[in-house]
């Protein structure tokens, strides 16, 4: 039992190596000049990977990353032979600046006291300064190990810097979605609804996707036809189509779009041969990740403002309407039934002697009693008719197309179900009172209902139990 765990993450390390090799022989692909990526993908594997199971994967990292340096340092022959001891350093550099990144974003996600845009902030502060520590610390130890010159140290660990953030920040995102087994439970647990696919459609998503491909070769085209800078920088207006998608898909198609944007970027440039242009294109990359990662943020909100939404419409004990959902309700079915001169009639309920269950057996067992009175209405209306709570043991009920004759015989039907309804805590009979009248042409919501309301009364008056019909 014990074992399972180990060989997961045995696993596990020996596929994250393999696609971390192809990630750097792709990046060295693509390198711009000897040490500089427009964006370097191992670095995002690296923090994504870490992200998700911490320091558990930094033998991992750290193994493949000094084999790489090995194999690169006998490649430069450096001026000096190389201590093989110094290629540890480029490793730790890597794998150790990650490792702390990602371990900083853990512990924050643990807290549990960081909502979703403070994640967000808190994941492009974290990488940025991991990167940066990447870069820094990376670029010395090639230094010290005589692989590169001073000077050319001062000149590539800016663009390393940008070259791991902008990988971080637009492919990590997808690696960790990839990649999510445990971790994540946090996250998601903070935000479900940013895992959720959306309702809308795949085709729709397919079209955004290919309007943004579409648009950032278009305009890579033209800058390689017309080589003028203005011309290089109408690729920035690529974030139109890119924040329409990621304010209206889940976190997953953006999140999946985005590290497809930037792969085509970065293999349009090298195939363009749009060097000069380096710069603009990796500004783009980063300013469209950043946007499109606090976009994320919309399609929650969305959500949470839905959930606010049919909060407020449902009544939360016992899951009927809400006096406001209700009358809501009420009131548009009143209109429609009055302008295809239809009948519809109101009843209110209340339970009878209901504060003696809540002071003897207390207010949960009373509270329970109220849901199983409305699950047992329920179960008897017709699905256009309406059951709210107006509050307390006061419950309404709206019948369209509905004659006051049926009205009172439906209602005679309920009071005798739950007169027969068997609650196991309670040893009485649970019993309801009744007012019920059909509306009167022109008559609004608020007239009818304090006509069923005196309804009501009448049928407390008269000794609780029964129904009372208004004329
Ligand atoms: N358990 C529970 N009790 C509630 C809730 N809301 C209101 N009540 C109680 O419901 C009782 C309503 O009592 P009343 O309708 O005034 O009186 P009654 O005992 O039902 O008597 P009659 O209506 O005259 O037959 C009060 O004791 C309220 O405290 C609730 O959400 N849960």
């Amino acid at each position: 039992m014990l074992r399972k765990p180990l060989t997961n993450i045995f696993f596990l390390s020996l596929i994250l190596m393999l696609g971390w090799v192809l990630l750097y022989q792709g990046a060295r692909l693509l390198e711009y000049s000897p040490h500089a990526s427009l964006w370097y993908p191992p670095a995002a594997l690296s923090f994504a990977g870490m992200v998700l199971l911490g320091i558990k994967l930094f033998p991992a990292f750290f193994s493949i990353c000094l084999l790489m340096s090995i194999l690169h340092f006998q490649q430069n022959q450096a001026a000096e032979p190389v201590a093989y001891l110094t290629t540890v350093l480029p490793a730790l550099a890597h794998a150790g600046s990650y490792l702390l990144g990602a371990m900083l974003l853990r512990l924050l996600i643990r807290t549990k006291k960081v909502n979703y845009t403070g994640l967000v902030v808190a994941y492009l502060l974290l990488a940025a300064i991991a990167a940066f520590l990447a870069a820094f610390t990376g670029s010395w130890s090639l230094q010290f190990a005589g692989i590169i010159d001073n000077a050319e140290r001062q000149s590539i660990w800016l663009s390393w810097w940008i070259g791991d953030l902008v990988a971080l920040i637009t492919l990590s995102p997808l690696f960790i979605l990839l990649l999510d087994k445990r971790s994540l439970k946090l996250l998601k647990t903070q935000a479900p609804s940013l895992f959720d696919s959306h309702a809308n459609p795949f085709t729709g998503f397919v079209i955004k996707v290919s309007i943004c491909l579409l648009f950032l070769s278009v305009s890579m085209l033209l800058a390689h036809q017309i080589r003028t800078l203005e011309l290089s920088f109408f690729i920035l207006f690529l974030s139109l189509p890119a924040m329409w998608l990621v304010y209206t898909e889940s976190v997953w198609r953006s999140f999946s779009c985005l590290a497809l944007m930037s792969l085509t970027i970065v293999c349009l440039m090298a195939a363009l041969n749009l060097l000069e242009f380096a710069a603009i294109y990796q500004f783009t990359m980063a300013m469209i990740a950043v946007s499109m990662l606090y976009g994320t943020v919309v399609p929650l909100l969305q959500t949470t403002n839905q959930q606010l939404q049919l909060s407020l419409q449902t009544d939360m004990l016992t899951g009927v309407l809400s006096r406001q959902g209700f009358i809501e309700q009420a009131e548009m079915l009143i209109a429609h039934t009055n302008r295809r001169k239809d009948r519809i009639c109101l009843a209110v309920l209340d339970l009878d002697h209901f504060k003696e269950v809540n002071d003897v057996l207390g207010h949960q067992v009373g509270d329970n009693v109220l849901q199983q009175v409305c699950r047992k209405l329920e179960q008897q209306l017709r699905q256009d008719d309406l059951l709210g709570r107006f509050g307390g043991d006061e419950l309404m009920l709206l019948l369209p197309n509905t004659s006051a004759k049926d009205a009172l015989a439906l209602c005679e039907r309920l009071r005798l179900s739950i007169e027969q309804l068997h609650i196991a805590v309670l040893d009485k009979q649970v019993s309801i009172s009744i007012g019920v009248c059909e509306q009167k042409p022109l008559e609004s919501f608020s007239q009818l209902f304090a006509r069923a309301d005196q309804a009501l009364f009448h049928a407390k008056q008269a000794g609780r139990n029964q129904v009372y019909c208004s004329a």
